[in-house]
């Protein structure tokens, strides 16, 4: 594989990136060309959401095409577009050979949730102390234990301690990861719903996985109440689905949220006052766990 490297400004980098696709370039990434040093620049954006930039100041554009002749003539046609001004041809260089399956899992190594609860993928020994481990790996569907949000409800479901005697809702499921959270701590009546037929495929898999009973389904298949309702979702959708999340919880049981930054706390309390009232029972890194007892 040969990789033709470019630097642009930001406002060229979008019809960089078609002319790119339409040169059928494999992959094309976009990085700051000025990382590790002082002029580095962060761009900040939430998980799920476009990035807030096309792109940096001086952005290094990277793609990778499957032989030489390619990337060369794909250097040719963009520098002879009036848009190539300002953009600047670095060069074409071999992309070494590389074992992608073995630096894709050198990037997952095993989550600590509590020092005994492990999410830990399928090409990792669990650590020694671990007395509960999800064997996940990364797939399709959101949710493999890196992410804060999910790490805070994680956190709570092994707080909450033996689950056997609840029902249990995993709201926007993902890879099922929370609900085969609460299997691990006794729950044995649990429905995992998503609006993406991917992450209930993907729930599936990893429930038979981990060897746990868990029913997935679009979000119609939640019925009724529950002792635990979990949803792990973003804030906007979070405020619009306050009345059904409610709704499922049952008398004396809690209502667990994620995917909430810390400065929408107050507009989550507004939105669920009519039914529960909210509070802040956890935080990392500027994200919020929202919980409430019906
Ligand atoms: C941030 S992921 C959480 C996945 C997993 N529960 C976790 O904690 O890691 C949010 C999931 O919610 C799903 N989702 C988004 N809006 C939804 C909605 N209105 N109803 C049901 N699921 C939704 C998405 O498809 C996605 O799989």
């Amino acid at each position: 594989m040969f990789e033709l490297r470019l630097l642009a400004p930001e406002t060229k980098i979008e019809i960089l990136g078609e002319a790119l696709d339409a040169l059928d370039a494999l992959s094309i990434s976009v990085e700051d060309a000025d990382a590790q040093t002082e002029a580095e620049q962060a761009l900040f954006g939430e998980p799920g959401m476009p990035p807030p930039k096309a792109g940096w100041e001086r952005s290094r554009v990277i793609a990778q095409f499957p032989d030489e002749a390619a990337a060369r003539e794909a250097a040719l046609v963009l520098s002879a577009q009036d848009f190539f001004e300002g953009c600047e041809l670095v060069g074409v260089a071999e992309v070494p050979e590389q074992d992608w399956v073995r630096l894709t899992q050198s990037q997952f190594a095993p989550v600590e949730i509590t020092p005994e609860f492990w999410i830990v993928p399928t090409w990792h020994e669990p650590p020694s102390a671990a007395r509960q481990v999800i064997r996940l790996d990364p797939g399709l569907a959101f949710g493999t234990g890196t992410h804060p949000t999910t790490r805070m409800c994680l956190r709570w479901i092994a707080g909450a301690g033996d689950l056997s005697g609840h029902r249990v809702l995993d709201y926007g499921c993902g890879s099922g990861i929370l609900a085969i959270g609460a299997a691990k701590f006794g729950a044995t009546d649990i429905d995992a719903v998503d609006i993406d037929e991917a992450a209930v495929e993907s729930t599936r898999l990893n429930a038979q996985a981990n060897h746990v009973q868990l029913k997935a389904g679009l979000p119609d298949a939640a019925r009724g109440q529950y002792g635990v309702v979990l949803a792990n979702i973003l804030a906007t959708p979070l405020k619009v689905l306050a009345p059904l999340l409610c709704q499922h919880v049952a008398a004396g049981g809690s209502l667990v949220l994620a995917g909430i930054l810390e400065r929408q706390a107050q507009e989550l309390q507004e939105a669920y006052a009519p039914y529960l009232a909210l509070s802040v029972s956890d935080s990392e890194d500027g994200w919020i766990l929202m919980t409430a007892r019906a």
